[in-house]
């Protein structure tokens, strides 16, 4: 174990920024700021963390059962765990004054920051305690960061970063259910590009991948933070809007069908195309289905292209 020195960014509680490094060795080194040693603090047992560990390879439940793991050895009011490299910040419990901070590796690959939170000074028995108990948490945790970048791969579109149609599946499941829980609306918006088939053609595949591209973008760029953008497939995006009532999801289609057309898009470097896109709206919420929802907007979408392209269609209404 190797140790270098950091600030708590609350209160210079400890000095101690720490690097945790699994591996045949462990070295002991560096400095701490420490008040005077109390009573001992409850040995750790390795074993039964470990098996408490194992039973998860979810990141939030992992940390939160570390944290009960550690709480008769080290009690403590909060643990953080961030790896912004994925996108990763999982808190339990509540913000301290004192923190205890560790940079996490497990063979030259680093994991993450892990903090404890807490409004008393950390004795020395209970740091020795805290760093046994994270030599046992480092190898759930890299398998759990593993196991999250795969399901976040599986649920990615490789072209354009955006969720894939599988992800959809589960969040529109998930998105109909706090609709009905909370008696609001859900809005469902599918966009297809209009010709795109001409596009490849005229100007080859990789042109076709940056018109997706460059629409994605734009999805992007014009959707609300809890809005969710997704590629379907081919040239088809959805869009879900939680709490949206119809007249804002029609403002939002209409923005987005607006800011397609009037911009072209760049393919190559000052090279410029237009395109249009043909959307449908369904708006949902009650007991409608999720297949229901997606179905009738795709049907809107495809009678805004037997009309002409180029415009946006609301879905025929729930019978009854
Ligand atoms: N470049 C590129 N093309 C794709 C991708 N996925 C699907 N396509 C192409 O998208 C085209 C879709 O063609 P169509 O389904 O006829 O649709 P369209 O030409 O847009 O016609 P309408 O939808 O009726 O306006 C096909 O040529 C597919 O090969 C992709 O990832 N990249």
């Amino acid at each position: 174990m190797m140790r270098h020195i950091i600030r708590s960014p609350l209160q210079q509680a400890h000095k101690g920024d720490n690097t945790l490094m699994a591996g045949p060795r462990l070295l002991q080194g560096g400095k701490r700021d420490l008040p005077p040693q109390g009573a001992a603090a409850i040995p750790p047992n390795p074993a039964a963390i470990l098996q408490r560990l194992q039973t998860t390879l979810e990141l939030g439940p992992l940390i939160q059962i570390f944290s009960e793991s550690l709480h008769p050895l080290v009690p403590h009011d909060g643990i953080a765990f961030d790896c912004p490299e994925q996108g990763i910040h999982i808190s339990h419990g509540r913000i301290s004054r004192h923190v205890c901070s560790y940079n996490l590796m497990v063979e030259q690959t680093p994991l993450g920051e892990l903090r404890i939170l807490r409004g008393r000074k950390f004795r020395t028995a209970e740091l020795n305690a805290l760093e046994e108990a994270l030599t046992v948490l480092v190898y759930p945790l890299r398998n759990a960061l593993l196991y999250h970048q795969a399901v976040k791969s599986a649920q990615t579109d490789p072209l354009t970063g955006l969720l894939n149609r599988a992800a959809l599946d589960r969040m529109l499941e998930r998105e109909l259910a706090v609709s009905r829980r909370s008696g609001g609306h859900l809005c469902l918006l599918v966009l297809d590009v209009d010709h795109f088939k001409a596009v490849n053609d005229r100007f080859g595949h990789q042109a076709g991948d940056q018109v997706l591209l460059a629409v994605a973008d734009r999805l992007r760029a014009l959707t609300r933070r809890s809005d969710m953008v997704f590629r379907y497939g081919g040239e088809e995006f959805v869009l879900l809007m939680g709490d949206t009532d119809p007249e804002a999801a029609d403002q939002g289609a209409r923005r987005i069908h607006e800011a397609i057309r009037e911009r072209p898009l760049e393919i190559t470097p000052g090279q410029c195309i237009g395109i249009t896109v043909s959307i449908g709206i369904a708006c949902g919420g009650g007991s409608e289905e999720p297949g229901s929802l997606f179905r009738r907007a795709d049907r809107a979408m495809y009678r805004a292209k037997d009309s002409g392209r180029n415009r946006i269609v609301w879905a025929d209404p729930l019978p009854g």
